[in-house]
Order: C-alpha cells, then sequence, then structure tokens
C-alpha cells in the first residue's frame, strides 16, 4: 500500500493514535503509541527511539559489557523508520493502526537491530538472483490467570488450560473453544494467517503454522505472532509462554523455520532438481551444506537464552547433532519433498523462544555461505534415530560453550558482520553471568538439607 492511501485510511478511520514497535535483541517487542499528527510527521522519514531497547535485558537489566550502548553513551536517541509496508490493525485493540519500525536508516548504523540484519542479509539473497521463502512454526503452553498471579506464585505450579498429553486432539480444543478459534480468526485479521493449528501433546500446548511468505514478511510475522497470542490469552484470562522448556518432565516448544529458495521472480523453486526421485538441486545440497556446516558455530542464533538447552535434550523430539535425514524428525534439519512446489528444508533447532529475525537471518546467511563457496554434502542422511547415531557431532550442550564458540568464529564474522556478532555474544555472555549468579531450587532441593 502506498504512504498516500494508508495515511487516507488512517485518517478515514477516525483514530487519533498509532502504534508501532522495534524488536529488540531476545525478540521482544518494544512498542509506543504516538499521536495521529505525530505519525503523518514521522511517516516515511524518521522518529526518535531511546537506543537502551538494544542496552538493557530481557528483564530491563542495563548491561555493563556492551560497547554500543550503555551510560557510556548516555543512551542517546537513535533514528528509527517506520515501514510502511507492515501496516496492519489490531483487531483485538479497537483496530488502532500499528507499524513495525527498524533502525535500518541510511547513513547510521545500529549493529545491534535484529531486523536490519536481517534486510541485510535478504540483500545479499536478492543481489546472488533469490527470493527466500520461509515459514515459522511454534508450539507453546498456556496457563489459566493473569501476568499478576503467576508472579505473585513464583510461576510455581501454574494450571495448564487442560490437563494430560494430548496431541492432535479433537476435545481439547472445544473446553476453550472461545480462544482456540478467536486465535485462527484474529491472527487472520492481523495479517498472520495460519495454515493449521492443533494441539500438540502436553497439558494446554497448542501448535500453530503460519503460512509461508517472502523472508522478511514471514519474520516479522512471527515476530507479531508470540506477542499477539500473549494478548489474545489475556482476553481469556490466560497466559501463554514461548518457554523453549518450562517444566523438564515435559516436551519442550520448538520454533521450527521452512525454507526454500525460488527465483527472483518467485517462479521456479530452486531447491528442486526436477526428479521426484531424486529432488535435491545441487544448490540446495550447497544451501544444506552450509547450514550444517555453520550450525554449530552460531547456535546462539537459535538457542539464544539458559532455557533454549534444556529443550536440546536426546529423545525429546529436538535435536541434539549436526545431523539431516529425509523426513526425519530427530534430525536438526529435516528435508521435505513432496512434489516441486513443497521441496523444502526445516530448520529444526530453533525453540520458540528464539528471536525469528536472528533465527532467519543465521538460516538464509548460511545457506547462501554453502552456496557462494558451492559446499558438497560431506554428511550422509541420517536414517533412523539421530540420537542413537554413531559419528555425528554434538551440538554445544548449553550457552555458556556455544556463546564462546560463536564469540571466536571467523565464520559469525563473515556472516553478520563482527560489531553484531561482538554485539551479541556479549549479550549473551551477560546472560550467562545472570544466571550463573543465581541460586535455584534445583540446588536447595538438592543440598539443603543433605549436603
Ligand atoms: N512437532 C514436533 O516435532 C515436536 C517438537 C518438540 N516439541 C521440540 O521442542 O522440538
Amino acid at each position: 500500500m502506498e504512504k498516500q492511501e494508508i495515511i487516507k485510511k488512517i485518517e478515514k478511520s477516525g483514530h487519533r493514535k498509532v502504534r508501532f514497535a522495534i524488536c529488540d535483541i531476545d525478540g521482544i517487542l518494544r512498542a509506543k503509541n504516538i499521536h495521529v499528527d505525530k505519525f503523518l510527521e514521522v511517516a516515511g522519514n524518521t522518529v526518535g527511539y531511546c537506543d537502551v531497547v538494544f542496552g538493557w535485558d530481557s528483564n530491563d537489566r542495563c548491561y555493563d559489557n556492551v560497547e554500543l550502548t550503555g551510560w557510556h553513551t548516555g543512551y542517546p536517541d537513535k533514528k528509527a523508520a517506520l515501514d510502511l509496508n507492515t501496516f496492519r490493525t489490531v483487531p483485538w485493540d479497537n483496530g488502532i493502526p500499528y507499524f513495525l519500525a527498524d533502525f535500518d536508516v541510511p547513513g547510521q548504523e545500529v549493529a545491534a537491530c535484529p531486523r536490519s540484519l536481517l534486510k541485510k542479509i535478504r540483500k545479499q539473497g536478492a543481489d546472488m538472483g533469490y527470493k527466500a521463502i520461509f515459514s515459522e512454526e511454534f508450539e507453546w503452553f498456556n496457563f489459566c490467570g493473569t501476568p499478576n498471579q503467576l508472579a505473585e506464585t513464583g510461576y510455581r505450579n501454574p494450571q495448564p488450560i487442560t490437563p494430560g498429553m494430548f496431541g492432535y486432539s479433537q476435545l481439547r480444543p472445544s473446553q476453550h473453544a472461545d480462544y482456540y478459534n478467536e486465535l485462527f480468526d484474529l491472527l487472520a485479521q492481523f495479517n498472520i494467517p495460519l495454515e493449521s493449528m492443533h494441539t500438540e501433546t502436553g497439558p494446554g500446548v497448542y501448535e500453530a503454522c503460519i503460512f509461508y511468505d517472502e523472508i522478511l514478511s514471514a519474520a516479522d510475522k512471527a515476530v507479531l505472532f508470540k506477542s499477539a497470542v500473549k494478548e489474545i490469552a489475556y482476553r481469556h484470562g490466560f497466559v501463554a509462554t514461548f518457554m523453549a522448556k518450562w517444566n523438564e518432565q515435559l516436551p519442550g516448544s520448538s520454533g521450527h523455520i521452512h525454507q526454500s529458495i525460488w527465483s527472483s521472480d518467485g517462479g521456479k523453486n530452486l531447491f528442486f532438481s526436477g526428479s521426484p526421485e531424486e529432488p535435491m538441486s545441487e544448490l540446495m545440497e550447497s544451501y544444506l551444506a552450509g547450514q550444517l556446516r555453520c550450525l554449530p558455530e552460531i547456535l546462539p542464533m537459535y538457542a539464544p537464552t539458559i532455557n533454549s538447552y534444556k529443550r536440546l535434550r536426546d529423545g525429546a523430539w529436538a535435536p541434539t547433532t549436526v545431523t539431516w535425514g529425509k523426513d526425519n524428525r530427530t534430525t536438526a534439519i529435516r528435508m521435505i519433498s513432496r512434489d516441486e512446489k513443497s521441496t523444502r528444508l526445516e530448520m529444526r533447532v530453533p525453540g520458540a523462544d528464539s528471536n525469528p529475525y536472528l533465527a532467519m537471518a543465521a538460516s538464509l546467511a548460511s545457506g547462501l555461505y554453502g552456496i557462494r563457496n558451492k559446499l558438497k554434502l560431506d554428511i550422509p542422511p541420517v536414517i533412523g534415530n539421530a540420537y542413537t547415531s554413531a559419528d555425528v557431532q554434538k551440538l554445544p550442550a548449553n550457552l555458556l560453550d556455544a556463546t564462546r564458540v560463536m564469540a571466536n568464529s571467523e565464520i559469525a564474522n563473515e556472516l553478520f558482520g563482527e560489531a553484531f556478532t561482538r554485539h551479541f555474544t556479549q549479550t549473551r555472555e551477560w546472560e550467562w553471568r545472570e544466571f550463573a549468579r543465581a541460586v535455584t531450587d534445583w540446588e536447595t532441593k538438592r543440598y539443603f538439607e543433605i549436603i
């Protein structure tokens, strides 16, 4: 939609305020409402936004170890730009006009901005003649109560909205049909159409697959999806969590990313060889080889939290190895091909807790790395159980190990630029330090009386 058309629409709607949001390094949307007159001033222009969005962590604690911003810079404003292509209206909030913004402004470099990073990688693909088609699917758990109630009880023993393990259940959605159906309908109205939705195995867990799209729109939809689900859940007295593993006894929550590379006009799937028997094209082979080569060095892009690594456990449907397989759900990357259109890769490492801009940027960048370097696939497909396969490389087992590898990785610098890699790994080191200070309930249960 053109700028003038958007402005006319907003003026006609009678709304006196407009909302826009910026995605931080943790994938959290930081939003503001602005007066419609202010919107008219900044649309197609820039708007000042305090760069503390990249100076604090997911709990608004200020990093003490990043160079990009901090007390040493005085947390100045940076120039943000609303992306008018992201215009949508919020159906559960009176149709307020809504935009995403980023710091991708000529003459300014904000290396920490995840949406700007994805745009940069997407352009590298476009310059090579490719259109990247992506989509993310999410699993998440739903609980009864309000954020205040859960916080007051220290998030102990939260009550899932439905009991027991019941994947693909016909019954469980009926227990909260209003919520279940509203998610599908309101998300579509918010321009996040779902391809499908069902219950996953676990109490109160849903899974939704977002319709595929060009990579930037797909990432926008994935980021917005997480916030939208939480907001819609509030309306029903529920709280949704996208933690990768909220309970060690239960399955984790994934954020699998489906991807294929098409000709720039979108007419031909370049992953498809033309042969239904051997559908993988040479280009797909190099892309997959690139992803496998880079994966252990850039793991925090897919698994960015302390908790992410609790999900990556053998036998839990989540990957633990640098592997791929044909329609194999025990490997890191699952190759899928029923026909030309469906030929794609499913990157299964990301948890629901990952930042979709970063996880998609990492996927595309490492795939393009494989194509640029004409990598050959030297890892054979796993047939059967990747958890027990011999001779497979294990993924780093925790955030500290994974971050150390990434911080020293030439590949990470090449894919994302040194400034981003440095800032991002510094934020992950901070995350580890925060965790290392905490005395957890595991320790008290284990040592309090016995030791
Ligand atoms: N849908 C599935 O394949 C299950 C995924 C699993 N819950 C995970 O965390 O990765």
